[in-house]
């Protein structure tokens, strides 16, 4: 993050700004000095403090942190520098007169046409350089949600930051290569701030998805990939399903501000937020409103039971949005049940989303690996217990806790997981053993728990360790132990033989502490399999571990690949498998 702008270079950039607007505002300025005069006969005139701009601290491994790389990135190949983009925020936030038209601000804010867009950041927005149009000379990074490199475009833009300033895209009037809108059968596209990637191919998602890994390791791992110890980033594995994948969804509704009493007329949008307020999409301009939480009919990422029930939680709302006293998310959770043919749906299905009727909404589905029939519903509970099928093995948990949120990837991912854990020139009755560390209620240690002698799980929610307890036993599986606490807490009472032991890491957003990864490094283990939704934070880990705790140095990346868990988003989890060299 650049420093925050200073007096100075808020004087420096008054003198910037062209004559004829500079004058205007001396003018209004004077006039604003003359009545003040006049009126400092009766009281002093007060000096107008000067509003500073503070800088959010951004946590490096974040999105915002994750741009400032980006942005250098950028600059580094357009031969600029920071200098060379900083906007000056302080006259901004002190401009006098920010309605008239020829203020600083809207100087600073305005439509802008021919842009070209020449990178995408890994939160899947456009890139693009502009002129600064008030510090002349000085270029201004820019960014442009659903714009894509090769793109020629039309913006307005609508807020400054010291490094970078937001858009909305207005037009594309020079399409990229890499656009294909005739993709796009999701009337909320363009718009919605969920999907981003929905004009790209698939096989082109999955590209980026793997530059996004590679970028990753050369920002946050760059002493490694320096000495060539990271090899060639693998090709991300698809998901099964493109669409309809998501088996959680939580829509939400804001209320406006209103004096006690005083009733709601019109049943707010209900939906998801929208993503600035872009107008490229000419034909589905007004869909879903246009508030900042769009009115959304329904989500073609989530799977068909969550539309069901979305549609019938809407029409609840729509009857009883005037008992709310302030907005709300809405939970919507898969929920699978197995079901008896013998005996009557609706009393097997538990409590669920409910239709006109009063019934629970379910769909049935055949599943015939496993010989049975399964129902669909869609629990709006956070606490209910709902169950989830993966490889054959039953998952309870409740509805508002964490559990990986695509089901068609999950048979893929684990048996990657579990391939890769094996130890190598492993003899025919040497034991193996496993630790799953932040294992949340059981998925990586149930499903990896054939041909170990023991799993040891370790998860600081003991609501999920007792999920995890429950769905060992619930699917026969006797060779798992699981611990509650910090994810180092494991390292007072591993038993098993290091030699003989493979960990799985699949911690959250942040990643893993330093505290964690020096105690991994002291326990050594066989193999590390570290399973990333951030491959940011993961790739500083891994960097960490190489480089900085003392037996890091006997490990090597052996490899580094994609799952894609959010097709038609930016988004990708990452595997990196570890082994001793
Ligand atoms: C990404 S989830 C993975 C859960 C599980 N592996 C799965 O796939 O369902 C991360 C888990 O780490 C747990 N967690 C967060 N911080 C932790 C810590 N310091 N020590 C142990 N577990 C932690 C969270 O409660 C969450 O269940």
């Amino acid at each position: 993050m650049s420093a925050p702008m200073t007096t100075a270079s808020a004087s420096a950039s008054a003198t910037a700004i062209p004559d004829d607007k500079k004058r205007a505002a001396d003018e209004t300025e004077a006039g604003v000095k003359t009545a003040q005069a006049a009126d400092a006969t009766a009281r002093p005139a007060k000096k107008p403090k000067l509003r500073r701009y503070k800088a959010k601290k951004a946590e490096p491994t974040s999105p915002l942190g994750v741009l400032q790389f980006e942005i250098d990135a950028l600059l580094a190949k357009h031969s600029l520098t920071r200098e060379g983009v900083t906007n000056d925020l302080s006259a901004i936030l002190n401009d006098p007169h920010k309605e008239s038209p020829n203020s600083v601000t809207n100087q600073y804010h305005r439509i802008v046409d021919g842009v070209e867009v020449l990178a995408l950041t890994s939160n899947g927005d456009g890139l693009a350089l502009l002129d600064n149009p008030v510090q002349l000379g000085q270029k201004q990074v820019c960014i442009v949600p659903f714009g894509l490199p090769g793109d020629t475009v039309r913006v307005r833009v609508f807020k400054s930051h010291p490094l970078y300033v937001e858009s909305d895209l207005l037009d594309v009037i020079t399409k990229s290569p890499m656009r294909h809108d005739e993709l796009i059968t999701d009337k909320y596209f363009g718009k919605a701030s969920g999907s981003q990637f929905e004009f790209l191919t698939y096989a082109k998602q999955l590209e980026i998805k793997r530059s996004t890994i590679a970028n990753a390791y050369k920002y946050f791992a760059p002493r490694i990939l320096a000495e060539g110890l990271v090899p060639e980033i693998d090709d991300t594995v698809a998901s099964p399903l493109q669409y309809n994948y998501r088996t959680k969804i939580t829509p939400h509704f804001d209320l406006p501000r209103r004096a006690a009493r005083e009733p709601l007329e019109k049943c707010p949008p209900l939906g998801f937020g929208q993503k600035g307020r872009p107008e490229w999409r000419k034909d589905t301009l007004d869909v879903g409103g246009n508030a900042a939480i769009l009115d959304i009919e329904e989500c073609a990422l989530a799977t068909e039971i969550l539309n069901v029930g979305l549609a019938n939680e809407r029409a609840r709302f729509a009857k009883e949005f005037r008992n709310y006293k302030k907005g709300a998310t809405i939970l919507l959770r898969e929920n699978t049940i197995v079901l008896d043919e013998s005996r009557d749906v609706q009393e097997q299905l538990g409590e669920g989303s409910r239709d006109a009727d009063g019934n629970v909404s379910y769909i049935e589905v055949k599943d015939p690996e496993h010989g049975v029939t399964l129902a669909k519903t869609c629990v709006t509970n956070q606490r209910q217990v709902v169950a989830e099928y993966v490889d054959g093995y039953t998952f309870n948990f409740t509805a508002g806790e964490f559990f990986q949120n695509n089901n068609s990837i999950l048979p893929l991912v684990t048996k990657y997981v579990r391939d890769n854990l094996q130890i190598p020139n492993s003899k025919e009755g040497e034991p193996r053993y496993l630790v799953d560390a932040y294992c949340g209620s059981g998925l990586f240690s149930v499903c990896s728990s054939k041909g170990v002698d023991k799993v040891t799980g370790v998860e600081i929610s003991a609501d999920s360790v007792a999920f995890a307890e429950r769905n060992a036993k619930t699917n026969g599986v006797e060779n798992c132990d699981f611990i509650v606490g910090k994810a180092e807490k494991l390292f007072e009472t591993i038993s098993t033989p290091n030699d003989r032991t493979s960990v799985i890491l699949d911690p959250p957003r942040k990643g893993c502490d330093a505290v964690f990864m020096k105690q991994l490094s002291e326990y050594y283990p066989a193999r590390i399999v570290y399973i990333s939704c951030n491959v940011h934070s993961q790739a500083r880990d891994v960097e960490y571990f190489l480089k900085e705790t003392e037996k890091g140095g006997d490990y090597k990346v052996e490899s580094v690949r994609g799952f894609d868990f959010f097709p038609q988003t930016h988004h990708v989890e990452s595997v990196c498998v570890l082994s001793r060299v």
